[in-house]
């Protein structure tokens, strides 16, 4: 019961209730009888007994007996009311299921009416306006094509000429309208009178008749617009705005704040109005007066948007005068439109095209993603066979396992200092020691005890900066020169012609795969060391002995099997000359500050077509390397480039790894290359995706290759594309050309492979 609320029934006494007004009379005091449990308070009561007993606060009393504790009660409960009102208010406003409810019904109710309307607006533009002329003849302009804009040009005069004429007939129409309206209505009225005198004559109606007849006709419809317009209009509104809907629901451009959930915010798949909002608000003004100029809202630059691994993929032609580098060099701007951070978008321009280019686009996070443990921690990998395996490096930002082919590649692997450099090239010379054919000379200038673990392994091992290591290293370069023309002699001796094959090369032939690896090798090529036998050892000219190693390792030790991996810290032209840059077939590089040091460790080709380890971030990105494989792999879309996570394996894991390396050799019995053989055919069945028609031949290498497993020889690394298709001729699986690239048709590897088995 609320405190002022009064019970006027009188009620009767209980038993016990009397019993305690005998004790207690009003206006006696009570305290001393009750001081244990509280204070009895007297209840007002005039005459007779009291009718009841009760327990009450001093506060209760309070509330009972006082009529300002009463309002300030009532007062309190209202501000409860209104604070507890407001806060549900405000909760219930802000709730994301309000959200986009609200932004549910303004898309469907607003936006999308008013952008149907100016859909059909812009239309109407077209169609009766000279808007359509100027922009196709902008747009020849543009493409420098004068014989369409002198084609437009005439039609828009044409165009321009004929609205005049009509102009001019509307000025002239009305004499002529209301002289043929005069006209036509005697015509008619003579007609029916006509009418109605036949009928007459033949017994069948008055003269009058027929005229009577228009004239109800004329009253129905009068009476029936009366009757039914209101839901005439309703339904004609109605089918109106239905049709305006349609239209701004299906056109390609966003409708920004109002725009349906998934396509703010944490994006999962790009739409096409994604897209093109992004490339329009680039700041490129052709793109953007392209885009807008565009009957289709530039919906038509793009392919079909597909998944690829954790991302979307698409297809962009650009317009005339608006090249892939001019979109490329504002990777960031388009990646905050994308809602995405620079490395989550990456490019590859075709090198077919300036104004094409490949966009891919990571899922939000999803590079962040943990790795999978390197292939190499297992007790149970190796031992390898570089002339048959390829090195498992890590992944590509898109998923796919990433094999390295080290043999007979000299390898330069660059970044910004704690980027990973170190792990990234260790992880690659430790697979290189699990072949037991394998040989190493290693120079690591900073000494820190990256490399110890190879103690045992290598032949030379140099640790540590100063005058004294950079001349054994420089030594080191020059031991590996000589070695390379010793081998040369050796095999003209032998009469040999023709690439050293796995045969030729085991342990004890001579020609075993030996690896030159210097790393911080900057620090080589930037001292100002002199050799105690004379010439500088660093310096970038001719006379720099370590330079001039360098060089000739590169021009002739890799058909004799000898390699040069070099790992450097940030390249310049002053640390790493330019003749030792450009020798090195394979490139990487992690994190680095600028896109002209991006440019010295892979090459201008790379950068060019969308490379941009400089977009990675410092710190974030530690192990993740910008690959420009040169021919030692093949890339999907013949792509020059691809980003790679590599797979960390720790100082301590190398360790583990170096000492199972070491066992192998041990043993060194030679183990054969057995492979287990495969059925190209059912393999091929397997990697078709439901519903494909037919796949490029490089993408299919690639899955077969991740289905065969690292180890499966024959999908390594000579298994290309183009001896998947000789393989598929011999098999006369049908191969198509389309746009410079060689297609398999999936519905012809299922019919020979049916025929096959039903043959057997
Ligand atoms: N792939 C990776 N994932 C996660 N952390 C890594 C990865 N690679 C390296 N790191 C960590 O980054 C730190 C630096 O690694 P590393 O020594 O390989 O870098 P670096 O580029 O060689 O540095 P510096 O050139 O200064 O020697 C190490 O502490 C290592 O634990």
């Amino acid at each position: 019961m609320a405190p002022t609320d009064h019970d006027d029934e009188p009620t009767t006494p209980t038993g016990a209730d009397l019993h305690e007004s005998s004790r207690v009379q009003p206006g006696e005091s009570t305290t001393e009888s009750t001081t244990e449990l509280a204070t009895v308070h007297p209840l007002p009561v005039t005459s007779g007994p009291a009718i009841e007993g009760e327990l009450v606060s001093e506060e209760e009393w309070r509330l009972l007996t006082s009529q300002r504790a009463q309002a300030a009660w009532r007062y309190q409960q209202y501000r409860e009311n209104a604070v507890a009102l407001a806060r549900v208010t405000r909760t219930a406003v802000t709730h994301d299921r309000t959200k986009r409810a609200g932004k549910f019904l303004l898309r469907n109710s607003v936006a999308y009416p008013f952008a149907g309307a100016g859909v059909v607006a812009k239309r109407w533009r077209d169609m009766h306006g000279a808007s359509r002329y100027e922009r196709m003849m902008r747009q020849a302009e543009r493409d420098g094509n004068h014989d369409r804009l002198l084609e437009w040009e005439a039609r828009d005069v044409a165009e321009k000429q004929r609205r005049h004429e009509r102009v001019m007939d509307w000025v002239r129409s009305p004499i002529v309208l209301a002289k043929a309206a005069l006209l036509y209505s005697v015509g008619a009225v003579v007609l029916l009178l006509t009418l109605g005198f036949i009928l007459w004559i033949a017994g069948k109606g008055s003269m009058l008749g027929p005229i009577e007849a228009i004239v109800d006709a004329i009253a129905f419809c009068i009476w029936f617009v009366m009757a039914y317009g209101a839901f005439l209009l309703v339904g004609g509104s109605v089918a109106m705005l239905a049709y305006l809907w349609n239209l701004g629901r299906t056109r390609p451009q966003s409708t920004g704040w109002f725009a349906p959930p998934e396509v703010v915010g944490e994006v999962v798949n790009l739409t096409p109005s994604i897209v093109v909002a992004a490339l329009r608000d680039l700041g490129i003004r052709v793109l953007r007066d392209a885009i807008k100029s565009d009957a289709d809202f530039g919906a038509r630059m793009l392919s079909m948007i597909t998944r690829y691994g954790p991302g979307s993929q698409v297809e962009i032609t650009l317009p005339p005068q608006v090249t892939a580098s001019q979109v490329m060099n504002l990777r960031e701007t388009l990646a905050g439109n994308l809602d995405r951070k620079a490395h989550e978008v990456q490019f590859e321009r075709s090198p077919d095209s300036e104004r094409q280019v490949t966009l891919w686009v990571a899922d939000s996070g999803a590079l962040d993603r943990k790795l999978p443990d390197s292939p190499l921690l297992d007790p149970d990998f190796g031992p390898v066979d570089i002339y048959r395996d390829t090195m498992p490096w890590g992944v590509d930002v898109k998923g796919d396992p990433v094999g390295l082919n080290l043999l007979q590649q000299h390898l330069l692997l660059c970044g910004l200092s704690k980027q990973g450099k170190t792990a990234a090239a260790r992880s690659l010379v430790l697979w290189l020691m699990l072949d037991p054919s394998s040989r190493l000379w290693l120079a690591d200038l900073k000494g820190f005890g990256d490399w110890s673990m190879f103690e045992g392994l290598a032949e030379i091992l140099i640790e540590g900066a100063g005058a004294e290591n950079f001349i054994a290293t420089s030594d080191m370069l020059e031991a590996a020169v000589a070695e390379m023309a010793a081998r040369y002699e050796r095999w003209r001796a032998m009469g040999r012609k023709g690439d050293i094959g796995r045969e030729d090369s085991l342990p004890g032939s001579g020609f075993e795969p030996l690896f030159v690896v210097v790393d911080e090798v900057q620090k080589l090529f930037g001292c100002a060391v002199e050799h105690p036998d004379g010439g500088d050892i660093g310096g970038n000219g001719k006379k720099s002995r370590a330079a001039r190693a360098a060089q000739a390792l590169h021009d002739q030790a890799r058909a004799v099997n000898v390699h040069f991996l070099e790992f450097s810290q940030n390249p310049t032209n002053a640390n790493l000359p330019a003749i030792v840059r450009e020798g090195a077939m394979i490139r990487a590089s992690l994190y680095v500050g600028t896109e002209s040091i991006a440019r010295m460790a892979l090459g201008e080709a790379a950068v060019d077509t969308g490379a941009a380890p400089h977009a990675l971030r410092a710190g974030l990105d530690r192990g993740t390397v910008v690959l420009a494989p040169g021919e030692s792999m093949d890339l999907p879309n013949g792509a020059t480039h691809t980003t790679v996570r590599t797979h960390f394996i720790s100082t301590e894991q190398a360790y583990d790894v170096a000492e199972r390396a070491t066992a192998f050799r041990q043993n060194v019995a030679q183990r054969a290359v057995v492979a287990d053989e495969r059925d190209l055919l059912d393999d091929l069945a397997a990697v078709f995706e439901i519903g494909e028609d037919q796949v490029k031949d490089t993408d299919l290498v690639s899955r077969l290759r991740k289905l065969a497993g690292p180890n499966y020889a024959s999908y390594g690394k000579r298994f290309t594309g183009t001896r998947l298709r000789d393989l598929c001729s011999e098999l006369e699986i049908e191969i198509k050309r389309r746009n410079g690239y060689w297609y398999v048709s999936s519905h012809s590897v299922f019919t020979v492979r049916g025929a096959r088995d039903a043959s057997e």
